[in-house]
């Protein structure tokens, strides 16, 4: 069959490769990879050869929930269609969206379910602009192809000084006295105000936020304990202590840095408060399910609990407004009644350092996966990467191949691509999902096409993409 026929019948099996920027996908650009080839790289990378075997025009990108200009940037650069919208969008909306596009990027609002996944008969990958990835199936979007990235670190130091500042505000009431002072009441106190020195914080979960904090409240005199599943290395003079219960008996801060997880929903419940010292602070900046927050109410009202700091919520409003009431949360008005309580909209993350940080680490990840194939930092597929072809490499192709991690597969592989020239190859799998990538040289059209369709054809395939 000659190549221009096929270009036909692929424009209309264009919805049959799913998630696919294969062949079949950008046709008219199946002749002419050249055609983007002037496209500039992104400068932060190593100047490899572009590999777009599309018009990058044809990659259509939704961008949610504010996502930095630095990320937007970064994608518009490449020349992909970028849509940015300021907030999230509601379920039946984000549905109609996400069938049309092959890249979404979103952050902590935008709940990526199974029942929406399905419907994103295109999308290649998602990029969380933020370290939390519970608001998306990743299960269900590596069996399916779609890639996951996110930003592990870089607003960590920003979550660890607004816990440091809520420290010193709740131990000095300081919320209190100032919302006393705006409606023009002078209260002055000393009576529960404390120094932070000398005093214990325990921390839960002692990963990125957690340890920087650790550092931080050093610092300033505290004394330090945590408590982690996993048996990780103290910083400073920070102690690891056994259990929760132990953090929760001698702590004067308890500060939560958990994932959202099956096993720390309601990790602090009534029978948690009950065992934390009279008088001591509650702070979440983790997720809003760790926390029973009637439960603390509860605990605040009888004053057990001296002060606490919220920034996370079981329901949080998918764009600003005065949305914080008992409709969005059962608790809603009860928990605005009490004193010596902080109540933040999900900014722990939210600075222009972090958020900067954050729109290049996952705009790079999102063009290095487009156009590379590579997927060094995703969450949900095994991390695979080739050196780059240079550009003096033209008869080149990259085949990847998403694929159930079956017995056999790489013998049938091989036995596709054993007639060409293998320049390089790798491949890795986590759990069901493996992850190949071959540069192939010396390949003329119709063998691109050819090794394509054979993938295409096995059993096991997920995706199957090819850029050159
Ligand atoms: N408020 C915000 O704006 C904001 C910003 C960033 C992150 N976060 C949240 O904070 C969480 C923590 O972030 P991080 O970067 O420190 O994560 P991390 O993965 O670096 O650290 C989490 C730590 O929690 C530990 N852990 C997991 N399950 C546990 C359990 N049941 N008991 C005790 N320890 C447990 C892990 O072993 C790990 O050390 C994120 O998952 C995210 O949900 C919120
Ligand atoms: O910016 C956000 O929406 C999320 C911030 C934070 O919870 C994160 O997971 O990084």
């Amino acid at each position: 069959m000659s190549l221009a026929l096929d270009i036909d019948s692929a424009a209309s099996a264009s919805r049959r490769v799913s998630h696919s920027q294969g062949l079949s996908v950008s046709p008219l650009t199946f002749h002419s990879p050249t055609s983007s080839f002037g496209i500039q790289p992104v400068t932060r990378l190593a100047s490899p050869k572009p590999l777009k075997p599309f018009d990058t025009q044809d990659i259509k990108i939704l961008l949610l929930e504010n996502v930095n200009k630095t990320g937007q940037d970064i994608l518009r650069q490449q020349g992909y269609q970028v849509e940015a919208l300021k907030t999230s969008l509601p379920e039946d909306q984000l549905i109609e969206k996400i069938q049309d596009v092959h890249v979404i990027g979103i952050r902590s609002k935008t709940k990526l379910t199974e029942k929406v996944l399905r419907q994103a008969k295109n999308l290649l990958v998602i990029g969380c602009f933020c370290i939390g990835t519970n608001q998306v199936d990743l299960e269900y979007a590596a069996k399916h192809g779609i890639a996951v990235f996110n930003s592990p670190f870089a607003n960590s130091r920003s979550v660890a000084e607004l816990v440091i500042g809520e420290i010193i505000v709740l131990a000095r009431q300081l919320g209190d006295r100032s919302n006393e002072m705006h409606r023009g009441f002078w209260n002055k106190v000393s009576a529960g105000c404390w120094e932070i020195r000398g005093k214990t914080l325990g921390i839960v979960g002692y990963g990125h936020i957690g340890s920087q904090l650790s550092v931080l409240a050093e610092a300033m005199g505290m004394n330090v304990i945590y408590y982690d599943v996993v048996n990780l290395m103290a910083l400073g003079t920070a102690t690891q202590v056994p259990t929760l219960d132990d953090l929760l008996q001698e702590a004067d801060f308890v500060t939560l840095h958990v994932p959202e997880l099956p096993e720390t929903k309601n990790m602090i419940a009534k029978p948690q408060l009950d065992k934390m010292k009279a008088g001591s602070y509650l702070i979440n900046a983790s997720r809003g399910s760790v926390v029973d927050i009637p439960a603390l109410v509860d605990a605040m009202r009888v004053g057990k609990i001296a002060g606490a700091a919220l920034d996370v919520y079981p329901n949080e409003p998918a764009a600003n407004g005065e949305y914080f009431n008992a409709s969005l949360n059962s608790f809603g008005d009860d928990i605005r009644s009490l004193k010596n309580i902080i109540l933040t909209p999900h900014i722990g993350g939210s600075t222009e350092e972090a958020q900067r940080a954050i729109g290049v680490e996952v705009g790079d990840a999102l063009v290095r996966y487009i156009n590379q194939g590579s997927t060094i930092g995703s969450v949900n597929l095994p991390e695979v990467n080739l050196r780059s072809l240079t550009r003096d490499e033209r008869e080149h192709a990259r085949f990847i191949y998403i694929h159930r991690n079956v017995p056999g597969v790489l013998r049938k592989v091989n036995e596709i691509l054993g007639d060409h020239n293998v320049d390089k190859q790798t491949t890795d799998s986590k759990g069901d999902i493996a992850y190949l990538m071959a540069d192939v040289s010396n390949v003329k059209t119709s063998d691109i096409k050819e090794i394509s369709d054979a993938l295409d054809a096995l059993s096991s395939r997920i995706l199957t993409r090819v850029l050159y």
